[in-house]
C-alpha cells in the first residue's frame, strides 16, 4: 500500500472508532500479553493504549522503508544529508565486533580511544595520575547539550556504582553555574573536562576560560588540571592542552548522540572503566535487538509507532516520560534534546514540507513527585498527554525496600487510574456517601469525574544499573531513528538552533550601550532597560 495510503487508512481508524482502552481489554483477553513486548530481561507494555490488532497492523504498515533506512544508518553510510556525514554513534557500542562487514576500520579506532580513555580512567582513580595537590577528588565536566546531557544524566543515574572522584557538571553561561560548583573545590585536586564537539560554543568556551583562569590563581600548571573531548582537536591544541589528556571523535557522532564515546568520559571516572562497558553492552544489546526482531516484536518500533500514532494521528500535542526513578530526574531533560532537536523540523529530507507534523515537546519530572504538582492535568485537563512510565523492579536501598515497593504501586496505579477513570454514578455515589444531596451532590459529583481512556506505555527493567541504563538510552535513540524515519525527515542535523546563537552575537553590544543596525524596538527597549538596571555602564 502506498504511503499516503497508510497515513489515510490511519486517519480512518482512528476517526471511524471510539477506542476505549478498558474496552478493548475486555472484548481480548490476551491482551495485556499480546501488547507486551520482553526482550533481553525489558518490558515494555503498550496495552494500555487504544490501539487494537487492526491499527497496529495499519501502524506497522508505515515501516515499509524502515530496514533500508536502518541498514544505511549501521553501515556508515552519509544519511545526514545535510551536513554531509554518516551516523554512526551505534559504533562505540560494539569496540570489539564491527557493527557491520566493511567496519573493521571504525571498530578500530573506537576500541583505541576507549583504551586511551579507560587507562587515563583507571590511573585517575587509582592516583597514578595526579593533580598538582595530590589524587583528583573532584571531576568538573564543562559542556552544554549533548556535551553535558548525556554524562550529566547517567552519572546521577548510576550514582550507587560511583566510587571514583566526585564529578559534577557545569553547562550554562551564568556565572551562577561555575561559581556554585567551584565553590568549595580544591582546584589543586580537581580535573576540569572540557567537553565539545566543535570546541567553538560560546558557552563552554567561556566557562573554560574562567575555570583556567580560577585554576591559574591557585596552582602553577593549569595544564596539569585539564583535559579535553573534542571531535575538533586542531582546535583542543590553542589550548595547549596535553594531548594525552585530549580524547577525540568522529563528525559522526551527533552532540546529542555521543555520551557512548569520549563524551562519557566523565561517568568513565566515575563508575569506572569495567561499568562503563557494562553500559556500552546494554547499548549493544538494545542495537542487536533493533536489527533482528521483528517489527512487531520490535521495542524502539513499537515505542515510536505509538508515539506517531498519539502524536500524528491523534493530534496529542505533548507525551510525558515520567520515570518512577529518583535517580532518572534528568532523563526527561535528556530525552528532551535527543526527541526535540532531532525531529524538531518541519522539512523534509528532500526540502520540501513535511506532509505531517514534527515530532511532539516532550517533558517530564520523576514520579512521585509529579503526581503532587501536574498530574491534575493529566487526569482531569482538556488535553490529552499520552505519558511513558518507566520503573526499576529493585532499588539500591535494601533497607528502605518498602520505599520502593511503594514507588512501584503509585507508578502502576497511575497508568491505571488514567485508563479507567472514575465516571459519575461513581462519583455521584461517593458525594451521596459522604451525605451530599441534589444540587450540591451533583455539583461536587462532576469535579470529581476523571474521563479515564487516557493512553500510557510502562517499560520496566529489573534495576537501574549501567547495562539496563544502556538498553534505555539506545531504545529511545532507536525509537527517534524510527520516527524520523517515517516521518522522512532528518533526525541528525539542529539548524534550529543556529540563528539564536547567531543573532546573540549581533545583540551583545547592545548590552555595552553601542548602536548596531537593524534591531527591532521591543530588543532595543529591553536592552535598555537591562543597561539601566545595570547601572547604565558602556
Ligand atoms: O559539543 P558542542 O560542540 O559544544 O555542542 C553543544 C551543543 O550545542 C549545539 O548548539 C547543539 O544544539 C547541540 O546539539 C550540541 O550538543
Amino acid at each position: 500500500m502506498p504511503i499516503d495510503a497508510v497515513w489515510d487508512r490511519l486517519t480512518a481508524l482512528h476517526q471511524a472508532s471510539a477506542l476505549n482502552i478498558p474496552a478493548l481489554f475486555a472484548a481480548d483477553p490476551d491482551r495485556a500479553e499480546g501488547f507486551t513486548i520482553r526482550a533481553d530481561g525489558m518490558v515494555f507494555d503498550y496495552s494500555k493504549t487504544a490501539i487494537d490488532r487492526e491499527t497496529r497492523d495499519a501502524l506497522l504498515a508505515l515501516t515499509a522503508d524502515l530496514n533500508a533506512r536502518r541498514d544505511a544508518m549501521l553501515s556508515g553510510e552519509k544519511i545526514n544529508e545535510t551536513e554531509g556525514r554518516a551516523v554512526l554513534h551505534a559504533a562505540l557500542r560494539h569496540p570489539d565486533t564491527p557493527l557491520w562487514p566493511g567496519g573493521e576500520a571504525v571498530r578500530a579506532g573506537v576500541a583505541a580511544t576507549l583504551a586511551r580513555m579507560a587507562s587515563f580512567a583507571t590511573h585517575i582513580r587509582d592516583g597514578e595520575i595526579r593533580g598538582q595537590g595530590g589524587a583528583f577528588t573532584d571531576v568538573v565536566n564543562i559542556g552544554i547539550g549533548g556535551s553535558d546531557l548525556g554524562p550529566a544524566m547517567a552519572a546521577r543515574a548510576l550514582t550507587p556504582y560511583q566510587d571514583g572522584p566526585r564529578l559534577h557538571f557545569v553547562s550554562n553561561v551564568d556565572g551562577a553555574d561555575l561559581a556554585d560548583t567551584l565553590r568549595g573545590l580544591d582546584p589543586a585536586r580537581t580535573l576540569v573536562i572540557v567537553a565539545s564537539k566543535t570546541f567553538t560554543t560560546i558557552e563552554t568556551m567561556t566557562n573554560a576560560r574562567s575555570a583556567q583562569d580560577w585554576l591559574a590563581a591557585h596552582v602553577d600548571d593549569p595544564a596539569q588540571q585539564f583535559a579535553a573531548v573534542s571531535s575538533a582537536t586542531d582546535k583542543t591544541a590553542e589550548w595547549s592542552i596535553d594531548p594525552d589528556r585530549v580524547f577525540g571523535f568522529e563528525d559522526w557522532v551527533g552532540g546529542r548522540y555521543s555520551v557512548w564515546g569520549p563524551i562519557g568520559l566523565s561517568l568513565m571516572l566515575g563508575i569506572g572503566p569495567q561499568r562503563f562497558r557494562e553500559f556500552l553492552r546494554g547499548g549493544a544489546a538494545m542495537d542487536d535487538h533493533f536489527r533482528s526482531a521483528p517489527h512487531a516484536r520490535n521495542m524502539p518500533v513499537m515505542l515510536a509507532l505509538v508515539g506517531l500514532w498519539h502524536h500524528q494521528i491523534c493530534g496529542y500535542p505533548t507525551r510525558a516520560v515520567l520515570p518512577y526513578a529518583q535517580r532518572l530526574g534528568r532523563l526527561p531533560a535528556y530525552l528532551q534534546q535527543l526527541e526535540m532537536e532531532s525531529n524538531g523540523k518541519r522539512v523534509a529530507m528532500d526540502g520540501s514540507d513535511l506532509t505531517h507534523g514534527s515530532g511532539p515537546v516532550v517533558w517530564g519530572e520523576p514520579g512521585t513527585n509529579g503526581q503532587h504538582a501536574f498530574y491534575q492535568l493529566i487526569h482531569q485537563g482538556t488535553q490529552i498527554v499520552p505519558c511513558e512510565f518507566i520503573a526499576a523492579a529493585c532499588g539500591h536501598e535494601p533497607a528502605l525496600d518498602h520505599h520502593h515497593k511503594l514507588l512501584l504501586a503509585n507508578c502502576l496505579a497511575q497508568s491505571e487510574a488514567l485508563m479507567r477513570g472514575r465516571d459519575l454514578d461513581e462519583a455521584r455515589q461517593l458525594m451521596a456517601a459522604q451525605g451530599l444531596t441534589g444540587a450540591e451532590l451533583d455539583r461536587q459529583a462532576r469535579h470529581r469525574v476523571f474521563p479515564g481512556n487516557r493512553p500510557s506505555t510502562t517499560l520496566l527493567v529489573r534495576q537501574v544499573t549501567p547495562y539496563t541504563l544502556g538498553q534505555i538510552i539506545a531504545l529511545y535513540e532507536h525509537r527517534v531513528f524510527v520516527e524520523g524515519v517515517v516521518l522522512g525527515l532528518n533526525s541528525f542535523d539542529q539548524w534550529g538552533v543556529e540563528l539564536g546563537k547567531e543573532l546573540a552575537k549581533s545583540v551583545a553590544p547592545l548590552l555595552d550601550g553601542k548602536t548596531v543596525p537593524d534591531q527591532d524596538a521591543s530588543t532595543l527597549s529591553l536592552a535598555e532597560a537591562l543597561r539601566e538596571m545595570r547601572g547604565g555602564e558602556g
